[in-house]
C-alpha cells in the first residue's frame, strides 16, 4: 500500500484547492510546501498587490475629489501605515491557508522542499513517501532576464517588493504586462516616481488596443512615464553623488539613453519551479512552460503525475498564471484524478483576466484579434463608451468603454471591457460564453438603472438595431398598425 492516495507538492492557490477537496472526500493526503502557506497569490501576487492598488486608489480619490466640488489638500502617504494594510490584508486571510486549518481537514502538511526519487516516491523533510498520485503545484516565480549588469545591481521581484520599507523614490519597471502596470500605477498614486520600459512595440501586448489607449491614458495621468518598443542594454549601478543623493539604478537603453532611478523591478513574466523536483527520475516530461500534460491535466509521461495551476502546461493549450485558472484545474483534476470521469477537459473559451488598474482593463473570451487569429473571419464589434452611460456620467468617470467581439451566428466571443471595478462584470460575460448564449440575451436582461453594466446591454441592443430599423420591419409594423 502506498503511504498517500495524494501527495501534493505546492501549498498555493493549486495545490491548497487539490488538497482540501481530495482529504474531503476521504483520501490520505500530504502537503508539501517549503516556503509560505498560501503560495504567491497569498503572499507575494494577488493580495498584496491589490492591498497596495487599494492605497493608491484611495490617495487618487483624495486628489480627485475637486471634480465633485469638493476641496482637499495633497494626501500624506504614510508608507508604515501602507505597509500595515498590505500586510493586515495577508495576515486577515492567512489563517485560511494555515498549517492548523489544513491539518484540521486532515491533511498532513510537511514544511519542507520536495523531490522525486522515483516515479511513484517523493522525498521531503527527510521522508520518503510513497504515493498513488501525486500533484505538482509548484507555481512559478519571476523571469529573471539575461542582462548585463544585473549581478552587480540590487532589483525587485513580486517577492521583495511589498518587503519595502521605504517607498522607492523612483521605480524603473521591466515589463509592461499585469504586474507591470498594476504596480506602475499604484506607486505613482503613492507618490512615487515610476518608468515603465517595455521590450514589445505597446504596453498590455495582448489586450485590445483600442482598450490600452485608455489605460495608458489613465497611468499617464497618473504620472507614469512610458518607454515602449525600447531594449535595455545593460543595468549599472546609480554610486550617491552631488547628482543623485541616493543609491540606485541606471537602464542603459538600446539608443544610448540612460535612465536612473532608485528601484529596479522586474516583471517581463514568469517561469515554472521546475529546478529541484528531479523531474527526470520521476519520468515526467516538461518544457520550458512547464509539466506536459493532456487536456485532463494528467501528465503525458508518467500516469501517476498531474499537474495544476501556474506550473501545468496541457499540450496544444499552454498555461495561464491566474489564481481562478489554478481553482478552475482544481475542479478539473477532482473530475479527471479523483471521480475518473473521461472527457474531462481544460477549456478557456470563457476566461476572465482582469488587469486591477484604475480603470481595470478586462477580457472576457476572446479580443476582437484573438478571435480573428483563431479564424473567425466574420466577426462583429459593438462598442459603447462610458460616456454615453449615464451613471459613468453622474460619477464623472466617462473615460471607458465595452466592446464586444460577436460571432456570425449571434454569439458573444469575447468582451473587453475598460471601466472602473470592470472586473465585477467579468461573471455576466463569462456565464454567456460558457453556455453558449445568443447576444439576444443581453440586449434583453433587465439591469438596474443606472449601472456600468448598461453599457454592454447598450452594445449588445446596438448589434440589432440596424434589424429593428430595417424596411422590412418597417412595413410589418405599417401593417400591424392597421389591426383593430
Ligand atoms: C504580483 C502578482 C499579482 C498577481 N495578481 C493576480 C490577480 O490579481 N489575479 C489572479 O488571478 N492572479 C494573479 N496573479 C497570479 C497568481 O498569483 C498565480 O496564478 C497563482 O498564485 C498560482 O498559484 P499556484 O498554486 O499555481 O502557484 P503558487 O502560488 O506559486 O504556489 C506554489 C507553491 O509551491 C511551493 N513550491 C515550489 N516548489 C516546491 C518544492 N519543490 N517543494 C515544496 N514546495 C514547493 C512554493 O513555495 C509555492 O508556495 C498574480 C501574480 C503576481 C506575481
Ligand atoms: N491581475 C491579474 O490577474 C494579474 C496580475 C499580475 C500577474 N498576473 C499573472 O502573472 C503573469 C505574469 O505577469 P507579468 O506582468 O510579469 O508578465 P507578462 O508576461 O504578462 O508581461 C511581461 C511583459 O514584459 C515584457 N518584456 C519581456 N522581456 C522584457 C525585457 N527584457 N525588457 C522589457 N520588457 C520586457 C513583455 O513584452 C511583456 O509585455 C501574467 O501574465 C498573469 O497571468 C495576473
Amino acid at each position: 500500500m502506498p503511504d498517500f492516495d495524494v501527495v501534493v507538492i505546492g501549498a498555493g492557490a493549486a495545490g491548497l484547492s487539490v488538497a482540501a477537496i481530495s482529504a474531503g472526500l476521504g483520501l490520505k493526503v500530504a502537503l508539501i510546501e517549503r516556503g509560505r502557506m498560501g503560495g504567491d497569490c497569498l503572499n507575494y501576487g494577488c493580495v498584496p498587490s491589490k492591498a497596495l492598488l487599494a492605497a493608491g486608489h484611495a490617495a487618487a480619490e483624495a486628489r480627485a475629489a475637486h471634480r465633485y466640488g469638493i476641496r482637499l489638500p495633497e494626501p500624506e502617504i504614510d508608507w508604515a501605515g501602507v505597509r500595515a494594510h498590505v500586510q493586515g490584508a495577508i495576515a486577515r486571510i492567512a489563517p485560511t491557508d494555515s498549517v492548523e486549518r489544513f491539518t484540521g481537514l486532515g491533511v498532513e502538511v510537511i514544511q519542507a522542499s520536495a523531490c522525486f526519487t522515483a516515479p511513484d516516491r517523493i522525498e521531503a523533510g527527510g521522508r520518503s513517501l510513497s504515493f498513488r498520485r501525486a500533484v505538482i503545484a509548484a507555481g512559478s516565480s519571476a523571469v529573471v532576464p539575461d542582462l548585463p549588469g544585473l549581478d552587480g545591481v540590487p532589483w525587485l521581484t513580486n517577492e521583495t517588493l511589498f518587503g519595502l520599507e521605504e517607498p522607492p523614490g523612483h521605480l524603473i519597471i521591466l515589463g509592461g504586462g499585469p504586474i507591470g502596470l498594476e504596480m506602475a500605477q499604484a506607486h505613482a498614486r503613492l507618490g512615487c516616481l515610476v518608468t515603465v520600459l517595455e521590450a514589445a512595440p505597446r504596453v498590455a501586448i495582448r489586450e485590445d488596443p483600442e482598450l490600452v489607449e485608455g489605460l495608458r491614458a489613465a497611468l499617464v495621468a497618473d504620472g507614469v512615464e512610458f518607454r515602449e518598443g525600447v531594449k535595455v542594454t545593460r543595468v549599472e549601478q546609480l554610486e550617491p553623488n552631488s547628482k543623485a543623493a541616493v543609491a540606485g539604478v541606471i537602464a542603459v537603453l538600446e539608443d544610448g539613453s540612460r535612465i536612473a532611478g532608485t528601484h529596479l523591478l522586474l516583471a517581463v513574466g514568469r517561469a515554472p519551479r521546475l529546478a529541484g523536483l528531479d523531474l527526470a527520475t520521476a519520468q515526467v516530461e516538461a518544457g520550458p512552460r512547464g509539466i506536459v500534460t493532456g487536456a485532463d491535466l494528467r501528465s503525458v509521461s508518467n500516469k501517476r503525475v498531474w499537474a495544476v495551476g501556474d506550473i501545468a502546461d496541457p499540450r496544444g493549450i499552454g498555461p495561464r498564471a491566474f489564481t481562478h485558472v489554478a481553482s478552475q484545474h482544481a475542479g478539473i483534476l477532482v473530475r479527471s484524478m479523483l471521480f475518473r470521469l473521461p472527457f474531462t477537459k481544460v477549456g478557456y473559451a470563457a476566461l476572465p483576466r482582469v488587469t486591477y488598474t484604475d480603470p481595470e482593463l478586462a477580457q472576457i473570451g476572446l479580443t476582437e484579434a484573438e478571435a480573428r487569429e483563431q479564424g473567425h473571419e466574420e466577426v462583429t464589434v459593438q462598442r459603447w463608451t462610458l460616456a454615453e452611460n449615464d451613471r459613468a456620467i453622474a460619477e464623472a468617470r466617462t473615460e471607458g468603454m465595452v466592446k464586444l467581439v460577436i460571432s456570425r451566428s449571434g454569439k458573444l466571443l469575447g468582451a473587453g471591457l475598460l471601466a472602473p471595478r470592470a472586473g465585477e462584470m467579468a461573471g455576466m460575460f463569462g456565464l454567456m460564453i460558457d453556455r453558449g448564449l445568443p447576444l439576444s440575451a443581453l440586449a434583453g436582461l433587465v439591469l438596474p438603472y443606472p449601472t456600468l453594466a448598461e453599457a454592454a446591454k447598450r452594445a449588445a441592443g446596438a448589434h440589432y438595431t440596424p434589424k429593428l430599423l430595417s424596411p422590412f420591419t418597417k412595413r410589418l409594423i405599417g401593417l400591424l398598425k392597421r389591426l383593430p
